[in-house]
């Protein structure tokens, strides 16, 4: 085994529920990384998880890795002690639909999928991805007895890369040379790109882009799962399961990176009782610290329009 050595200098269990395109995608990129001993798949569908555990366990010897990858049909108890779970049950939207519409199917399954888990692994770290994110975030968050550090939204860190993809674009420069991050809530009108905070090689983008380029960008970036929505007849799932991937990582080897993650807030932001995106450090206990950043008064106005967005989303909640 030559697995990358951990925090806990022990081995990671780590289980994906929904076998799907996010989950599945979630699973390759985790094992190709090659830092967790045992990756289990779940799904309610027969077969499916065990289906794409053995096709993904097919790739080890291709990939080289040796992270274990075992599916399951709704067994629970094969998820047993997991150090970390990530939720990506549920269904993903059509062309033309918000994610916000997904909340009635989606709320029922996260709600009965973290209880599940929660059964058998209650010291896990949960991260959330199905959608609406914040709001299944701020369901996990209440109606778990989970500290608020080991729930984490996976949002963020998918919209900061999207950013950058289209930063680079307009810059005509390579991705390695861009930094950017998207904060706020996790929905086509809720994101918060922070333009005046990007980089090019630590110098701000605003040196070499027109106000008409950096309003591209912005715009660009807030509709971009709307974008591959369309052109895929159903959400992304690449750049989603590296996202996850790339959490599932800083917290299993302890990195102490910063993402932005839709995590609850009391007080941070002058925000309380809502999960939406700020930038945090993960490490080994899940959230480790949430970052308050200086914002420019036009970034606190849209961070407030963005909350009020969740908030009405949270309103539909039956908790
Ligand atoms: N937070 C984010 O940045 C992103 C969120 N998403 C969201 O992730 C979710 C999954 O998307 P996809 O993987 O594309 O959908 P998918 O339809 O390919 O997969 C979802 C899977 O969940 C399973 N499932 C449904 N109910 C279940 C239950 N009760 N227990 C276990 N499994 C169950 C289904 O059988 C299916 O295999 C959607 O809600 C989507 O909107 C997708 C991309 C990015
Ligand atoms: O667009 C969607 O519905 C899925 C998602 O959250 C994303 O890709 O950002």
């Amino acid at each position: 085994m030559r697995f990358e050595i951990n925090s806990k200098n022990t081995i990671m269990k780590i289980t994906v529920v929904g076998a799907g395109a996010v989950g599945a995608s979630c699973a390759e990129y985790i094992a190709i990384k090659n830092f967790a001993s045992e990756v289990v798949l779940l799904d309610i569908k027969e077969g499916y998880a065990e289906g794409k555990a053995m096709d993904l366990m097919q790739t080890a010897s291709l990939n080289g890795f040796d992270t274990k990858i075992t599916g399951s049909t709704n067994d629970y108890a094969k998820t047993a002690d997991s150090d970390i779970v990530v939720i990506t049950s549920g269904i993903p939207r059509k062309p033309g639909m918000t994610r916000e519409e997904l909340i009635g199917i989606n709320a029922g399954i996260v709600k009965s999928v973290s209880s599940s888990l929660l059964q058998h692994s209650p010291n896990a770290i949960v991260i959330v991805v199905s959608n609406p994110m914040d709001t299944m975030t701020y369901l996990v968050h209440k109606t778990t007895s989970l500290s608020k550090n080991r729930i984490i939204g996976m949002g963020g860190a998918l919209d900061s890369a999207r950013f950058k993809y289209r930063l680079a674009e307009v810059l005509k420069a390579p991705i390695s040379d861009v930094d950017g991050m998207v904060i706020g809530g996790h929905s086509d009108t809720g994101m918060v790109p922070l333009i005046g905070h990007a980089t090019r090689n630590s110098v701000k983008v605003s040196e070499f882009l027109t106000q008409e380029q950096m309003d591209y960008v912005v715009e660009e970036t807030k509709v971009g799962g709307a974008t591959l929505t369309k052109l895929l007849g159903t959400s992304a799932w690449y750049a989603p399961g590296a996202a996850v991937s790339s959490l599932v990582h800083a917290i299993a080897c302890d990195q102490k990176k910063m993402f932005p993650c839709s995590t609850f807030l009391e007080g941070e932001y002058g925000l309380n009782d809502i999960c939406i995106g700020v930038p945090v450090i993960l490490g080994k206990n899940g959230i480790e610290e949430i970052v308050e950043i200086e914002l420019s008064e036009a970034e606190k106005a849209k961070m407030q329009e963005s909350t009020e967005g969740v908030r009405k989303t949270n309103g539909l909640l039956e908790v």
